[in-house]
Parts: structure tokens; C-alpha cells; sequence
């Protein structure tokens, strides 16, 4: 949804404007597909091939199928890259697909066929497919650069990201489709051994064909040229990236940041990894399968995109820790429940809950981790959740078939305790105290975290920053970002910067100042500045400044935040705080409740201070003195010093940048965090794609 919003980028019709490369993505987006539609079909034949056996046997034979799915792309990826650049990419590529689409064939007809060989083949020829896979990736990489010219790679890696996860709910309500129908398909076709699953089979097949009979006709350079793969993207070894991402820089991660971002999406593998033997222990098959798994990927998807959006004003490093919680008790009564659609929508409440976290974890990290290991912090939390939730997802069935399926005799009545349920419910706990380490860890330190949980959420859930009492303002799709700091810090030289970078990425962004961006603001302004009116006494001039604030919010700020537009502003409340409350020595309470009025509880989602020395930034200005220009260096004193204590007090939303540090340092700082709080909710430049999970960049 936030992808049409006014002032989101317009990415995706601009790079998918480039025919090779809309091509390319067209057969990207059938391998994403086949690639998640055969998780499904494989292990529902894992499941249905063992159906004679115990529910350990039932059990092991799915996490055989995710470990042979999903082990390879972690051990093997670095070596299988080392060979792949060598190769000749389109026709790796096609090669790839066409030996993966007649493998997945392969499985269903084998069944057919030879059924004493059934499960053994489903297992090897699964294996030979990821191994293709292994060649295909890079492949597909490198190919990506040389189709996108260089400044719209970013968007090309964001869509081919959205594309390989967006496709899973859309394998998964396909296969649960199949599923549905599969009773009379099974009347019809009576010797498949699983009519749905061996249909999914043929379709995944045919989707690697027609992807390959795609890429054959694409212009794409044979061999890396020197210099190429401008994008940055390699899949470096995933096991190395996460040793030397541990400690990047010999800087410790926080541990309940990264314990929170894994936590419950490694929940949300388990519910995936035992779904298909336990829901059919409560006489649901396939179709309950696919509608699980499409509800965890749904979730998700939903959680990412509209979580950070819906409680804007909700202190992250609570939010963190929130859901994570959420997903920990979703997952509690997904075990506890024995009803398929119960089921479900509590699986979809955990995916909620673990897209939440990942992208709340995510932004977190950038605020707390130093310029310098960023990178390292995002390549080992990205590399850690794809050793995770594979573990995670294999781990879980192999578990639940050895705790076994026990009848609890319960006076007159039996309760069925199963391997699966009881899996995730211990899961659960483990995820619900997870959240609690994460929340304890993030919020202690910080008695000045603002109001109470429960107003703060409440405050959030109705889109009003809780700190004052209007707030009505505080609903809209844009973002607003302040620019504050003392004379010559170099407020006016960011706002410009910045304004320029977003509008290249596509934003509509306006750029303004305070006061004197409306006819009366300038008309203020005229009067605020001039060294003659050398009588506005102190409340006058805070009522002065006000009016400028009140006029400039209802008439510019407002209508275009409410577009879904970026405002950025040179100075706004800040400056009165600190100016007229801490400068003037007024009381910053008062001053406080006058401006939330006058501005209508608007609050910038982002305050980036730039703190100056008075002597410093007053040494740059050229040009008289204006009235407050001109006042002694006392006074600017302590206007740095009130500005500081107000970013003090509220941490998460202000990045407080030392304003000698070089321009274009600074300005890369604040586009860094800046991110955050754009309208699109993705992270950019931390995440390129693979066949299955994030990839790592690693340069
Ligand atoms: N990081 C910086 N280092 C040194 N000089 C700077 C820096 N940023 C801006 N300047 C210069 O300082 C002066 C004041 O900058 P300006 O952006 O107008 O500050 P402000 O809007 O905060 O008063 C300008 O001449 C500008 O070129
Ligand atoms: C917005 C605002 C500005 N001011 C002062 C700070 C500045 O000295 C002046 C605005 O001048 P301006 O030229 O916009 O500042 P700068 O030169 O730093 O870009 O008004 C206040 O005292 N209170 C306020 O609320």
C-alpha cells in the first residue's frame, strides 16, 4: 500500500521500465515462485511418502527435506560463486532452470513409477536442484548490474528483494488452491500418490521453464567484464560473514537487539517446519498446510509494511520487544489450539508480530551501532537469520517426532498431546522470554523513557505523539524532519543537501525554514530580525515566533505531509525551546504547551541537531549581525546547552551530529538514519536478494 502512496518512490515503474530487465525480473519472480512452491510440495510428499511410518519417521523426512533444501546455499555458497564467475551467465542461468524444472518433474514421475524409490529420489533429486540453484544466483546477480544503469541499482535489488518474499504467500495460497480441489483431481487421477503436491511439482517445473526460455532471449554479457557487478552484491560465505560480523569492529552487538530480530522469526520457521505433519494430525492436509504457511508469510509482509507506520510515534526500542512478544504468544496457542483456522490466523499474528520486529530491530540497529561497523552489524544479523531459520525450520519437526503424540486421559475424556503442539508452545515460551530479555535489555538506562507503556501505545495505536495534548496533526503519510542547531552550524547547507538527495530518489520534498517561509512568517521575520526592535520584550517574542510556527504548519507543513510528502525544516519548536526557554531563561514548560497548540501537536519524526560551539558557528557567518545573531556569546551558550538537553531527553528521535565535522560526512549521516523514517519501510542498501533468503552485501 505504501508503494502508490504520494511521495513514495517511484522506483519500480522506473527500473522496471528497462525491458532486459523487466524481463529478468519476469523470470525471476517464476523461480521465486517454483522455488517456494516446491518447499510446499516437498514437504507434503516428505509427509505423504512416510504416512505408513511413525510421526518420527513423518517428522525426520520433512526436515530432511528443509535441510537438503535449505543447508546448501549456507555451506556451499562461496564455492559455488568462485566457479560461477567463470561461467557464461545467461547460459548458466538457463542451464540452471531447465535442469531444475526436469529434477522437480522427475519427482512425481519417479513416484509414479518406482514408489519403493519414492522418498529417496524426492531427497536426492531435491539436493541436485538446490545444487543448481547454487550456480544460478550469482549467475542472476552479476546479470542484474549489467541490464540497470548504475543509479538504479538500489531500487532493482529493493524489487528483486520484495519479489522473492512476496512470492511465498502467493506459492502458498497456490498450493493450498491445488489442495482444495485435490479431492477430485485424486478421484480423476487416482495412482498420483498426492494429487495437489505432484500437481505443484509439474507447475513448479514448467515455471523454471518458461524462466528459462526467458532469460535465453535476454542481451545479457557473457562473462563478468572488469569493473562490472557495480552493485556491490556478493554472496560471500554465510558462515564466515556471521563469524566476522560477530563482533564488527570490536564492537559488541547489543545482544537483545540481535536475540529480538531472530527470536520470532526463528518462531515463524518452527510453525512452518511441523505445520504439515501436525495439521494432519488434526485432519487437515495440504490445503491447511499452504494456508499456515501463507498466514506466516501474509503476516509478515503486513507487520514490515505497515507496523512501523500504524505506531509511528511508539518508542522503537519498546516496539522491539513488543512483538516479539506478540509473535511469542501467537506461537504459544498455535501449539495449544487444535483448530486449522485457529490455527492460521495465530500463525498470521506471529508473522505480524516477526515483521514488526524485523524491521524495528533493523532501524535500531543502524541508530546504535557506530558509523564504522554498520556494515559488519547488518551482514551478521542478515547471516545469522539464514543460519537461523533454517535450523530453526528443520530443528522443529525433528523435535516434535521425538517427543512423540502421548492420550492424556483426563477423567472421562482423553487430551491429545502432540509432538508438534508441544514443540511450538515450548517455543513460544522460549520466544516470550526472548522478548522480555529484549525489552529488559533495550529499556533499562533509561528512566527518562517518556510516559507509560500502555498511554504511550494507545497514544500510538491512535497516531498521536503522546507527549502533548492536541496531536490530531500527528496523522499523515509523510515524514517530517527538522534540522536544528545554533548560528552557522550549517542547518541551512543540510536542509539543502538533503533536499536534492530525496528528490533524486524520487520523494516529493519541500524544503523550508523558520521563521518566514508564509507571507506573514517573512513579515515576522522582518520584525524578529531587525536589530532596531531591540525593545520585543521576551513573551512577545516567543508569541512572535509562535504565530510564524502556527501559520507555517497550517498552511505549508500540514497539506503536505498529509500528501505523503518529506518536509524538511531548518529550525521549528526546538529553536524556541531553546532560544526563548533555556536563552531567554523563560520556563520551557510553558513555552512547550503554547507551541503544541500553536502547531497543533506536531512532532518532526526525525531532529537532526548539529551542535556547534557559539564562537564556531558565529566565525562562519558573513553578512551584519541580526538582532539574535548579535546577542553575547553567553546567551548562544546556553542555547547550544538547551538543545542538547532536549535530545538528551528523547534519544530515539534526534541524531545529534558534531557540526565541525566535515559537510558531506555529516550529510551522509543523516541520509544514513534518515531512512528510517522515510515512507518506504525498507531498509535500502543492507539487502540485495538470493533464490530463497536475503543475501549479504559484503563490501
Ligand atoms: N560542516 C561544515 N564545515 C565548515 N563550514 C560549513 C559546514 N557546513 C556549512 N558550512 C559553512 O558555514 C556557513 C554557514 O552555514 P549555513 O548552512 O548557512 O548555517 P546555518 O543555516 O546553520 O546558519 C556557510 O558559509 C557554509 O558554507
Ligand atoms: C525558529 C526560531 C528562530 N529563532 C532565531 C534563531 C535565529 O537566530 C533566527 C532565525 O534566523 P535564521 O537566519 O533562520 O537562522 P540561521 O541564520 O541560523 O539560519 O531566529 C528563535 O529565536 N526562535 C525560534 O523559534
Amino acid at each position: 500500500m505504501s508503494r502508490s502512496a504520494p511521495g513514495a518512490p517511484v522506483e519500480a515503474r522506473n527500473v522496471l521500465a528497462i525491458t532486459p530487465f523487466r524481463r529478468l525480473w519476469i523470470s525471476l519472480s517464476l523461480s521465486s515462485l517454483g522455488d517456494w512452491l516446491s518447499l510446499l510440495a516437498l514437504m507434503s510428499l516428505a509427509a505423504i511418502f512416510t504416512a505408513g511410518g511413525s510421526t518420527l519417521v513423518q517428522y525426520a523426512a520433512v526436515s530432511g527435506v528443509v535441510v537438503i533444501k535449505l543447508a546448501p546455499p549456507i555451506l556451499l555458497s562461496p564455492l559455488a560463486g568462485a566457479v560461477a564467475d567463470r561461467l557464461d551467465r545467461k547460459w548458466t542461468m538457463v542451464a540452471t532452470d531447465v535442469l531444475r524444472g526436469l529434477l522437480y518433474v522427475s519427482i512425481p514421475v519417479v513416484g509414479l513409477l518406482v514408489p519403493g524409490f519414492a522418498l529417496e529420489w524426492l531427497l536426492i533429486a531435491s539436493l541436485l536442484a538446490e545444487l543448481a540453484a547454487l550456480f544460478w544466483t550469482p549467475a542472476k546477480d552479476s546479470a542484474v548490474p549489467g541490464l540497470v544503469p548504475r543509479r538504479l541499482l538500489p531500487q532493482a535489488e529493493r524489487l528483486n528483494l520484495l519479489t522473492t518474499y512476496g512470492t511465498a504467500p502467493v506459492a502458498a495460497l497456490l498450493f493450498a488452491a491445488l489442495a482444495s480441489v485435490g479431492n477430485v483431481l485424486g478421484a480423476l487421477l487416482p495412482s498420483m500418490a498426492s494429487p495437489e503436491a505432484d500437481i505443484a511439482l509439474y507447475l513448479n517445473g514448467l515455471t523454471f521453464f518458461v524462466a528459462a526460455a526467458v532469460v535465453a532471449v535476454l542481451p545479457i554479457p557473457g562473462h563478468k567484464a572488469s569493473g562490472d557487478g557495480g552493485s556491490g552484491i556478493r554472496d560471500s560465505g554465510i558462515l564466515r560473514a556471521v563469524a566476522t560480523g560477530r563482533r564488527p569492529g570490536g564492537e559488541s552487538l547489543p545482544r537483545g537487539l540481535v536475540a529480538g530480530l531472530l527470536g520470532s522469526l526463528a518462531g515463524g520457521a518452527a510453525v512452518i517446519g511441523v505445520a504439515r505433519v501436525h495439521l494432519e494430525a488434526l485432519g487437515a492436509g495440504n490445503a491447511g498446510f499452504g494456508a499456515v504457511f501463507a498466514a506466516v508469510f501474509a503476516g509478515m509482509a503486513l507487520g514490515a509494511l505497515a507496523g512501523p507506520r500504524v505506531l509511528k510515534q511508539f518508542s522503537r526500542r519498546r516496539l522491539l520487544g513488543l512483538s516479539v512478544a506478540l509473535s511469542g504468544l501467537a506461537l504459544l496457542f498455535t501449539g495449544a489450539v487444535g483448530d486449522t483456522v485457529l490455527i492460521a490466523v495465530l500463525a498470521g499474528l506471529l508473522g505480524v508480530g516477526a515483521g514488526i520486529a524485523w524491521v524495528t530491530g533493523l532501524a535500531l540497529l543502524d541508530d546504535e551501532v557506530g558509523d564504522e561497523n554498520r556494515q559488519g552489524a547488518v551482514v551478521f544479523v542478515h547471516g545469522a537469520a539464514r543460519v537461523a531459520l533454517p535450523a530453526a525450520m528443520a530443528l522443529a519437526p525433528l523435535l516434535a517426532g521425538l517427543v512423540g503424540d502421548y492420550a492424556i486421559p483426563i477423567g472421562p475424556l482423553t487430551y491429545d498431546l502432540r509432538g508438534g503442539g508441544v514443540v511450538l508452545m515450548a517455543s513460544g515460551l522460549l520466544v516470550v522470554l526472548v522478548a522480555l530479555f529484549c525489552y529488559r535489555l533495550m529499556n533499562k538506562d533509561r528512566p527518562d523513557a517518556g510516559p507509560g507503556l500502555l498511554p504511550e501505545l494507545f497514544a500510538a495505536l491512535r497516531g498521536v505523539a503522546v507527549s502533548d495534548g492536541e496531536g490530531e496533526a500527528a496523522v499523515h503519510s509523510g515524514a517530517f524532519i527538522v534540522v536544528e542547531g545554533g548560528e552557522g552550524a550549517g542547518k541551512s547547507t543540510q536542509v539543502r543537501e538533503l533536499t536534492v538527495w530525496l528528490r533524486e530518489q524520487g520523494f516529493e520534498v519541500i524544503g523550508t525554514r523558520q521563521p518566514g517561509a508564509t507571507k506573514l512568517g517573512m513579515r515576522l521575520r522582518g520584525l524578529l530580525l531587525d536589530r532596531e526592535n531591540s525593545h520585543i520584550t521576551p513573551r512577545a517574542e516567543v508569541l512572535l515566533y509562535t504565530a510564524d510556527k502556527a501559520d507555517h504548519v497550517e498552511q505549508e507543513i500540514l497539506p503536505a505531509l498529509r500528501r505523503g510528502a518529506v518536509v524538511i525544516s531548518d529550525r521549528y519548536v526546538d529553536s524556541l525551546l531553546a532560544y526563548q526557554g533555556a536563552g531567554r531563561d523563560l520556563s520551557v514548560e510553558d513555552i512547550r504547551d503554547i507551541s503544541s497548540w500553536a502547531t497543533q501537536g506536531l512532532v518532526p519524526d526525525l531532529t537532526v541537531l548539529l551542535d556547534v560551539r557559539p564562537e564556531d558557528g558565529l566565525a562562519r557567518l558573513g553578512g551584519p549581525a541580526d538582532r539574535i545573531e548579535s546577542e553575547s556569546v553567553e546567551f548562544h551558550s546556553r542555547v547550544r546547552k538547551g538543545f542538547l538537553e532536549l535530545a538528551k531527553a528523547d534519544p530515539d528521535r534526534y541524531l545529534v551530529l558534531d557540526a565541525r565535522e566535515q559537510q558531506d560526512k555529516i550529510t551522509r549521516e543523516i541520509q544514513r538514519r534518515i531512512r528510517s523514517v522515510l515512507p518506504d519501510p525498507v531498509p535500502s542498501g543492507a539487502e540485495a536478494v538470493t533464490g530463497m533468503i536475503p543475501v549479504i552485501r559484503a563490501d
